[in-house]
């Protein structure tokens, strides 16, 4: 797939020149061709019509006879051959070239799906969207009653009839705003609002836009067969209501009246913390920005005396940290040209058939680096160690991600849970993450810690740091953190997992476990709203 990094979208690009030069070529020589079928259809209107003014009269003229013929004989001939050389040209042609990328109709959809994802963590309104405007910033062109058609198609086809509908009205208004000839019509965005509203339970709509499908079409064979269908349950649903209000009930709509009390779920908890934290509407409680402070940092390693480090606690017990200028731009571009290559998808084991599948909670592209490839991924574990005072010894290769469109990475932890298979090996589980920033991101894209409140901004060059695991070894449930979903620009980050193999005497592990009940004390985020 192309969508899942923005990397591997800019080849893209040169599709489409080989696509613009294709098409004026076509178009050149279709014109050509078109003007001379236009000369001589002007030639024969004009002809006729001298005719039937008076036919005798012409046909008398030796003249008119003859170029009549000749228009019926022989330029016919000509007529029809440059027909024929126009659909033997339109038969041969393509757009389709086998050594340039062409994205798939996947990729349509995942392209589709992040929209949706960042229509729905930024609040971005549909209409906004279609203006080409995220936030207030006109980021690109409108897009056309077109394109608007070709998002809401793609959700439908996912399923996601709410938001293929919110498309569709917008194809609707463009539509109608824009009178440009299109492939689709009026009837077809008409017939997808009905039936999204129908698949969404407003049957009543549903009926509505099927009705005004048959005063366009009344012959529309669809649309005929499902006015009955919508009838029929709109009919049964208010018998239903008049029973129920003559008290009249069976103990099957005494089910159907008793409303489930709306409690969320843990998982939607915690998706609209880290939604809040994405748009950056938490901020720290006091008692914890107090306790926040920026210095250089010069005792971890000796050679810090030489080149200190700056760096800014972002939150105290546990420490979340931000080292700043901790990779240079000539190593920035290093690591990304090592790494695009062998860009993976992130997969994970279906359960139900035991296959890698794409793994929707993470949409992104990574790619391992090892020490021993190049001086500078090495020079860069080596600095990892200086600013961390931590061992190597045990840490994983350099793992380098770019995110695509709507590019982000659900909630998680990074050390492995006992029931995980990465629990346990020889260099024990993931003691330190040291998460890297290779670019800036224009909106979006943030690191947030959800069971802390914490939202941390990539910036270019420095690095974030945390411990994952207790002293005892036991993983800190407060470290749960997510990357949010790219809006505007390209993210790439690198991650340096830390093991606590090499840790015994720098690190050494002791029985504090802080637990849960301890963490408590520490004042839980105040959203903004709320104050
Ligand atoms: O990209 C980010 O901000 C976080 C990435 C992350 O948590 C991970 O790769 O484990
Ligand atoms: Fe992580």
């Amino acid at each position: 797939e192309l969508f899942t990094a923005i990397s591997d979208v800019e080849p893209l690009l040169e599709t489409h020149k080989r696509i613009i030069d294709d098409l004026d070529e076509y178009i050149l020589k279709e014109e050509e061709r078109l003007n001379v079928l236009k000369r001589h259809l002007n030639i024969y209107k004009r002809e006729h019509e001298i005719a039937m003014e008076d036919i005798p009269n012409y046909l008398g003229n030796p003249i008119n006879a003859f170029t009549l013929i000749k228009r019926l004989t022989s330029d016919l001939d000509h007529i029809e051959h440059s027909i024929e050389i126009g659909t033997d040209y339109i038969k041969n042609l393509t757009v389709n070239h086998a050594d340039v990328k062409y994205p798939t109709l996947e990729d349509l959809a995942g392209a589709a799906q992040a929209l949706t994802r960042l229509q729905e963590t930024y609040y971005l309104e549909v209409s906004e969207l279609a203006e080409g405007r995220l936030n207030g910033v006109n980021y690109s062109a409108p897009m056309s009653a077109g394109d608007c058609y070709e998002l809401g198609k793609a959700l439908y086809n996912e399923k996601d009839y709410t938001n293929a509908l919110a498309w569709m009205k917008e194809a609707m208004r463009k539509y109608k705003e824009e009178n440009q000839p299109y492939l689709f019509k009026e009837i077809d965005i008409m017939e997808y609002i009905g039936f999204a509203h129908y698949l969404l339970g407003d049957v009543k709509s549903a009926l509505e836009w099927t009705k005004k499908m048959l005063s366009l079409d009344p012959k529309h064979v669809r649309a005929r067969g499902n006015v009955p269908h919508y009838n029929k349950i709109i009919s049964e649903d208010e018998e239903k209501l008049r029973r129920r209000r003559r008290g009249d009930t069976g103990n099957e709509l005494e089910e159907e009246t008793t409303q489930k009390p709306a409690t969320l779920t843990p998982y939607a908890k915690e998706r609209k913390v880290y939604e809040k934290l994405c748009r950056g509407e938490v901020d720290l409680p006091q008692e914890i920005t107090k306790t926040l402070t920026c210095r250089y940092l010069t005792e971890a390693h000796p050679f810090l005396r030489l080149a200190a480090v700056k760096m800014e606690y972002m939150y105290r017990n546990p420490d979340i940290v931000v080292f700043y200028d901790v990779l240079s731009d000539q190593e920035i571009d290093h690591i990304k040209r090592m790494a695009k290559p062998r860009f993976k998808r992130a997969t994970v084991h279906d359960p139900k058939t035991g296959e890698l599948v794409p793994a929707h909670y993470r949409i992104s592209k990574s790619g391992w680096l090892k020490d021993e490839e190049s001086s500078i991924v090495a020079r860069v574990s080596r600095r990892v160690a200086h600013f961390t005072g931590l061992s190597m010894t045990s840490a994983e290769e350099l793992q380098v991600v770019n995110y695509g469109i709507g590019g982000h990475y659900e909630p998680h932890f990074d050390f492995a849970r006992k029931q995980e298979t990465a629990f346990g090996k020889a260099n024990g589980n993931r003691i330190a993450t040291v998460l890297f920033y290779m670019s800036n991101v224009a909106q979006g894209g943030a690191t947030v810690f959800t069971e802390l409140g914490l939202s941390v901004f990539p910036v270019r060059g420095a690095a974030v740091y945390w411990l994952n695991l207790h002293p005892s070894g036991e993983g800190d449930l407060a470290t749960r953190h997510a990357a949010c979903p790219v809006l505007t620009g390209s993210k790439w980050v690198c991650n340096k997992w830390i093991h606590q193999g090499g840790q015994e005497l720098i690190h050494p592990c002791n029985l504090e476990y802080q637990p849960e009940s301890m963490r408590r004390k520490i004042p839980r985020p105040i959203p903004k709203s709320s104050r």
